[in-house]
């Protein structure tokens, strides 16, 4: 057959990296709040699509570093992780454009809606499913969040879940964030092996995502209270863990209780967590 009655390539046309969105393609609208890295906008891509853009505010990351890993992170596609739609890097602040989620952080979701939430174990209980099948790709990825938490999730219609800025602490400048002694470090969601050598992996992703089913559970609460943060280390380093959130079953805070093991190697993977989880939710309800 000749070339002219073969279907295009797909890629034909494409010039640009796929990554790479053309901030000529946005519509900006308003704020939805500020982050670690400056403010982030609802807006619409190619006329139809809601986006939320990040801003990244100058100096707030290494950019170049990021937009390698963009490339990456845009192919990690799953129903409860925040889709990475792509990058605008041709110009400053550069653009990181993402779904959009309606509801906000989950963190705000669970404290606005405290009331009815605290009384429906089911619906907090599938919340903690959809973050961890979503954690269970990232695991089977060998990709790491470092900054699991139930701020760093959103929430969409239906009660949808997803996971947020998977791998982006990688990229703060902000030494107070990135190093362990930091004030804006997490240290109530880091575990004994983070505390001491910051060694990140899936099983210290495991730890957070106990803390993160705990914040689920008590609907929002501050981890730990109002203990400053040489005091939690203090404790996490003696094993002292978490009380039971109230009204919460022992069969889910026992779950919880795997994923604070002192040595990562005991803790679950999020595959079996997910299997767990599971269980207890067609047990229990
Ligand atoms: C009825 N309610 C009214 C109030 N409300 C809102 O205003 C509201 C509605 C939707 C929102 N959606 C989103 N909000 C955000 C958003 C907003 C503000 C700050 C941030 N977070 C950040 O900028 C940020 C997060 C983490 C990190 C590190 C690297 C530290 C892990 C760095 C930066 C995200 C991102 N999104 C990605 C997809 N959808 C959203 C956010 C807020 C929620 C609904």
């Amino acid at each position: 057959t000749s070339p002219c009655d073969r279907p295009a390539p797909a890629t034909a046309g494409l010039s640009h990296d796929k990554w790479e969105i053309d901030p000529h393609e946005l519509m900006l609208h308003d704020e939805l709040g500020s982050g670690q890295f400056g403010v982030v906008r609802r807006g619409k891509w190619r006329g139809s699509i809601d986006v939320a853009v990040k801003m990244m505010k100058e100096g707030t990351m290494s950019e170049d570093d990021f937009i390698e890993e963009a490339k990456v992170m845009t192919k990690l596609q799953h129903t409860n992780l925040v889709q990475l739609y792509g990058v605008c890097s041709k110009n400053r602040p550069i653009f990181i454009v993402t779904e959009y989620m309606r509801h906000g952080s989950l963190l705000n979701y669970l404290r606005k809606h405290e009331q009815s939430l605290s009384s429906n174990q089911g619906l907090l209980l599938d919340m903690c499913i959809q973050i961890c099948k979503g954690m269970a790709y990232l695991e089977r990825h060998n990709y790491i969040h470092r900054d699991l938490a139930a701020r760093n999730c959103l929430v969409g219609s239906e009660n949808i879940v997803k996971v947020a800025d998977f791998g982006l602490a990688r990229y703060v400048l902000d030494d107070q964030y990135t190093s362990s002694g930091g004030t804006k470090f997490p240290i109530k969601w880091a575990p004994p092996e983070v505390l001491n050598y910051t060694r990140f992996s899936s099983k210290s992703d495991i730890w957070a995502y106990g803390v993160l089913m705990w914040e689920v559970f008590t609907c929002g609460k501050m981890p730990y209270g109002r203990l400053k943060n040489t005091e939690v280390v203090e404790r996490v380093q003696k094993g002292i863990i978490l009380e039971k959130p109230k009204g919460c079953y022992k069969e889910v805070f026992d779950i919880m209780r795997k994923c604070w093991s002192p040595s990562p190697e005991q803790r679950p993977s999020f595959r079996n967590l997910k299997d767990q989880l599971v269980n207890v939710s067609q047990g229990i309800l």
